[in-house]
């Protein structure tokens, strides 16, 4: 990897699920720089990824070339003004996974409108190589730091470019968030074993099993998720009657409003944080 170390600025779940991602790929852990105010935060990464650690984030960012900002969104104004003065020395590559807020927000808070700013979208599997993470460039970020950009996130799993920024919301909303509802599910159904009769192990295990088996067959077949979900339908059987009873209570149209919510939310984010 070129661009040097990489500064994370905040050191919370996502920003462990990439670094995790980094780490397991090889990228030297002494190159990662993180700045987390949180002390318990801060020992945990040392101990379990080897990385530097800092109070503060002009500390982290010192003599990094790629800063990745990874706080809440809500803090985000506040974390760049911060790191102003040494953006406009350094002119980093900027890579956020901030939920909504825009590559031109970020490059004004660093108080250079032509920082280069990847703005990405990875979600938690990240820790296990397996996320999945959208990206978008600003028109200041070149070819070496788009390439760069699509290195540091690969260790975390697939990447997909997006062309137009406004779409980011709904990549947060789609595979961000994502994950949140696949757990949902298994939550669900998990409950909803126990309650017709089976023993919380056995719900769990069955699940579990059924989730990630399921995931498998989804990503390494050509079958698309109708067809292998007609497979699973025998004609007056168990699943139609599931399946119906799903149709019935209008679920396509639930996660097509839950997915709104969500891509809603985070163009919010975006004006509430200006
Ligand atoms: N959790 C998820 O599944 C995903 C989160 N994101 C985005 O990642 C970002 C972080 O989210 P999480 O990791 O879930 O939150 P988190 O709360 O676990 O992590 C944020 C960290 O930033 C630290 N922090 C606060 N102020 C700071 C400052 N001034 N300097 C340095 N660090 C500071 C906090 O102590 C905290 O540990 C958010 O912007 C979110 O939208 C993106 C994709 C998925
Ligand atoms: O819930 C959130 O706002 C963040 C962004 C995507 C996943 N978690």
């Amino acid at each position: 990897m070129n661009n040097g170390d990489i500064a994370f600025i905040g050191g919370g779940n996502m920003a462990r699920s990439l670094i995790g991602g980094l780490v397991a790929q090889g990228h030297a852990a002494s190159a990662i720089r993180v700045a987390e105010p949180v002390p318990a935060l801060r020992d945990a990464l040392r101990a379990d990824f080897g990385v530097a650690v800092f109070e503060s984030g002009a500390e982290a960012v010192a003599g990094a070339g790629t800063w990745v900002l990874a706080t809440k969104p809500q803090v985000l104004r506040e974390v760049c003004e911060t790191l102003a003065t040494q953006a406009r020395m350094v002119r980093p590559l900027v890579v956020s996974i901030a939920a909504g807020i825009t590559t031109t927000q970020i490059a004004r808070w660093l108080g250079d409108a032509g920082l280069p700013v990847v703005r990405t979208m990875p979600n938690t599997p990240a820790l296990l190589g397996a996320g999945a993470t959208g990206l978008y460039a600003n028109a200041a970020v070149d070819a070496t730091s788009r390439h760069f950009a699509e290195t540091l996130l690969s260790a975390a799993g697939t990447t997909v470019w997006i062309d137009d920024e406004a779409r980011m919301d709904a990549v947060t909303a789609v595979s961000g968030s994502g994950p949140a509802y696949v757990f949902l599910l298994a939550e669900a159904m998990i409950a909803a074993g126990m309650e017709e009769g089976l023993p919380a192990e056995a719900a769990r295990a069955l699940a579990l099993q059924t989730v990630l088996g399921a995931a498998r067959m989804l990503t390494e077949s050509d079958v698309d998720a109708a067809e292998l979900r007609r497979r699973v339908t025998s004609r007056g059987g168990t699943t139609q009657a599931a399946i119906e009873t799903f149709e019935a209570g209008g679920f396509r149209a639930l996660v097509a409003s839950a997915i709104h919510a969500a891509r809603v939310r985070g163009a919010a984010l975006s004006a509430a944080n200006d």
